[in-house]
């Protein structure tokens, strides 16, 4: 749309136009201001993660959002936004309320600088209907990115703090009982003492029945002890057995579809076997995730490998809790904790121990507590 065109469209609506500035110029200040607010929205909470988080990950999305919300905005000519700019003259620039001066903690900057994000791009999409449309359409995907960043944010900050202090992992099978669990007992009943911080029930072999039922003798042997514990595969019987969580591979349940399941409180942690899984993982709201597999492992057979390379990459660039997996045992576990990684899961190095207690207790003890 030409120029003229373009002041022809805004004349023609005089009512709205003021003694002080003609109509065309007000919409452009409108979006001028709009845009300066959501960048430095966006600039504020990418400093919280790059710097408060230490997420690199995060802290690029947020990155791309601020760049990618400019070139959204590139129609709207930044000569012309500049000459209708006259921040001396808001009437709205001393219109302050308190909370404005009050940030309780991080959470609230976040929340309340995530808001002025949207609100920012909210009216830039609405004013830009008026002779811009491409922008809004444009921009509506910006905000719509920044709901599903504030969330990643929020989920990471939440999980580093559920996690912080859980470093060991331990996947049991059911122990090969079909007629009575005691030597699951006696197996969870070590792994409690030893102070394991979460057990998961991976049996491949059990009836759904019989899931839930060694489900809930593992939920009554770690209620009110430290040790969390999770259900491996099924959301459903995550539920029925009363799980603290749940753990997916990259062919079940997705995140999303399994909250619609899940109990509130119950977290979910997946399978990542990429550096693009893992970040996926992120977005999607994954509560932890798991990395490998990083050797060969004596549970399950694998046609590759990632090592600790994948490991390294994960633990530097994300800071959801990653716990890597395969082939972990006291042999190798230096070699994941010498790339950054304080987090393994591991079955046979502890369930095929003589004394899984205290195999338990020696790998722990071999991860350091950031
Ligand atoms: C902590 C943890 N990490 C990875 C896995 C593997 O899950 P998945 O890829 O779905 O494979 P199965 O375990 O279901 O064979 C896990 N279970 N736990
Ligand atoms: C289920 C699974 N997924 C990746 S490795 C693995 C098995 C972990 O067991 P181990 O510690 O014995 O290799
Ligand atoms: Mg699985």
């Amino acid at each position: 749309m030409g120029e003229n065109e373009k002041t022809r469209k805004i004349d023609a609506r005089q009512s709205y136009s003021t003694p002080k500035q003609p109509l065309n110029a007000a919409i452009l200040r409108v979006l001028d201001a709009s845009i300066n607010r959501a960048s430095e929205g966006l600039r504020v909470v990418e400093s919280f993660a790059r710097m408060v988080l230490e997420d690199g990950f995060l802290s690029a999305q947020l990155k791309q959002l601020r760049h990618d919300l400019a070139e959204s905005c590139g129609p709207i000519d930044a000569q012309c936004r500049l000459q209708s700019r006259d921040s001396e003259s808001d009437v709205g620039r001393d219109v302050k309320t308190e909370s404005e001066y009050q940030r309780s903690d991080f959470e609230s900057l976040i929340r309340s600088n995530m808001a002025r994000v949207q609100q920012a791009t909210r009216t830039i999409e609405e004013f830009s209907k008026l002779n811009f449309g491409s922008v809004a359409t444009d921009v509506e995907q910006i905000r719509y990115r920044a709901y599903t960043l504030e969330k990643a944010i929020f989920n990471t900050a939440i999980n580093r703090s559920r996690f912080e202090e859980s470093h060991l992992y331990v996947l049991i099978d059911a122990c090969g009982q079909r007629s009575g669990f005691e030597q699951l007992s006696s197996l969870v009943g070590d792994l409690v003492a030893a102070g394991v911080d979460l057990i998961q029930l991976r049996d491949k072999s059990l009836t759904d029945r019989e899931l839930v039922a060694a489900g809930k003798l593992i939920a009554s042997l770690t209620q009110e002890t430290k040790t969390l514990w999770v259900m491996n595969d099924r959301a459903d019987l995550c539920v029925a057995a009363n799980a603290d969580g749940v753990h997916f591979g990259q062919d079940e349940l997705s995140v999303h579809d399994a909250r619609m399941i899940l109990r509130p409180n119950q977290f979910i942690g997946v399978s990542t076997h990429s550096i693009e899984q893992a970040r996926q993982a992120v977005i999607d709201g994954a509560d932890y995730i798991g990395v490998g597999p990083v050797f060969e492992s004596q549970t399950k057979s694998f046609d590759s490998h990632v090592g600790v390379e994948l490991v390294s990459s994960v633990v530097s660039e994300i800071s959801l809790p990653a716990f890597a997996i395969g082939g972990i045992d006291s042999n190798n576990v230096e070699q994941v904790t010498a790339v950054g990684c304080q987090r393994i899961a591991v079955s046979s190095a502890v369930c095929k121990a003589n004394e899984p207690g205290n195999a338990a207790i020696n790998l722990m003890n071999r991860l350091s507590p950031e």
